[in-house]
């Protein structure tokens, strides 16, 4: 096998001298990790770009289009990307607004190296940075069958790399397709009562006459894999994380009315006849303390699932807009809009380019 070819940013502008055939009409750059080389690349449309990964693989002398998961960056002018730990690269795009501009590119996380296995192909993951009070925990609240768990479902599957989702135990018997350890853990409540006493759990209720708890390990295995923790938890549950020391945003997610909310438990057919009763029972109570007791942040009506899943996202500052929930100190980063970017030690020099104009640079 011959050598396998070294190329530059520079010559990969140039797009000929490298000899290899890149598709992006835009702007590149290129970062070596190991064996590989990923060519992150934007295709120009009225000076607009969209960004594109393509992977030589040195050792087999092969371009690899990888299997791409998450929300990609859109609309920016160019980009700097730098390595970080090996596993992932930060992309901070150029012309982008203040909370729009930093991405992280995954290529060998524990995330994405599961996906890798299952899939079969080369994958890569993209998130969005986020800074302040984007980073809090999410805790959604709110009566049984109202869609907590649809809505948070959706955010998982749009944004994989980002979320991770908090595993509460409860002593409820699970239904057919729940598995033990990724919808619950599913425990006795001897247990459970013990862990509780030993102080295992950052909260726990009675709801609907079963035992439900969030551990602090459930907390800590999502904030420790770098993702944004989100609980599912009831109205008792949001109280006492309110009173603790997790600093976290609190939604209240509200039925359009009692007769749907009805009509959903039905539907989700999870529940006997008496067991929905009861469940519509206490969402009264849920419902009046949900909207009064002052717990949540933000109270979201879910009629149309598409529109609360868009308003979910928007208050979550995942629309491209800023986060209704950051304060104003936290409002992301001003950047010059065409810059460079290196690290050096744990820090990121970011170097304004005010290319062709002859003025002299700046850093950050
Ligand atoms: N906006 C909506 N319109 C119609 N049906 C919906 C809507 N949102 C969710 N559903 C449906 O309602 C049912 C209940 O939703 P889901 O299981 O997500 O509720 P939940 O709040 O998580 O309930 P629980 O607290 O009991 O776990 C599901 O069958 C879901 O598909
Ligand atoms: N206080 C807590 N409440 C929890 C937790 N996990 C789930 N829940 C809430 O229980 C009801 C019923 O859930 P279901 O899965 O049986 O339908 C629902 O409102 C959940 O939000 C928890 O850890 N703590």
């Amino acid at each position: 096998m011959g050598e396998a070819p070294v190329f530059y940013v520079e010559n990969l502008k140039d797009r000929v001298s490298n000899g290899f055939n890149l598709r992006f009409k835009g702007f590149e750059t290129s970062i070596d990790v190991g064996d590989k080389t990923f060519v992150i690349g934007s295709n120009n449309n009225d000076s607009i770009s969209s960004i594109e990964v393509q992977i030589y693989d040195k050792s087999r002398g092969k371009w690899v289009i990888p299997t791409v998961l998450g929300t990609e960056p859109k609309r920016y002018e160019g980009h700097s990307a730098i390595l970080l730990n090996e596993d992932r690269i930060m992309v901070i795009t150029w012309g982008s607004t203040p909370d729009d501009c930093i991405w992280f590119l995954e290529m060998d996380t524990e995330y994405v190296k599961q996906q890798k296995k299952a899939l079969g192909t080369e994958v890569i993951a993209w998130s969005k940075g986020v800074r302040g009070d984007a980073e809090k925990p999410v805790v959604i609240s709110g009566p049984s069958g109202v869609g907590k768990g649809t809505l948070i479902n959706m955010l998982m599957k749009e944004f994989p790399t980002m979320f991770g989702f908090s595993v509460s135990h409860t002593t409820r018997a699970p239904r057919s397709m729940e598995k033990n350890g990724v919808h619950y853990h599913f425990t006795e409540r001897s247990i459970m009562e013990k862990d509780i006493k030993d102080g295992k759990f950052l909260e726990f209720a009675s709801v609907h006459g079963n035992l439900y708890g969030t551990s602090i390990e459930a907390v800590e295995a999502v904030t420790d894999s770098g993702k944004r923790c989100i609980l599912d938890i009831d109205v008792q549950g949001a109280k006492s994380v309110r009173a603790s020391s997790l600093d976290a945003v609190f939604i209240f997610i509200s039925p359009p009315s009692m007769a749907k909310l009805e009509e959903r438990l039905h539907l989700r057919g999870t529940e006997t006849e008496e067991q929905i009763q009861k469940r519509l029972r206490n969402a009264k109570a849920e419902i009046e303390q949900g909207k009064s007791l002052g717990i949540f942040d933000h109270i979201l009506c879910n009629d149309h699932l598409e529109k609360c899943y868009d308003n979910l996202k928007k208050l979550l500052g995942l629309d491209g807009t800023t986060p209704t929930n950051l304060k104003p100190s936290s409002k992301g980063i001003n950047l010059p809009s065409k810059h460079a970017a290196s690290k050096i030690n744990n820090k990121i020099l970011v170097k304004s380019e005010a290319l062709g104009s002859g003025n002299p640079s700046k850093n950050s």
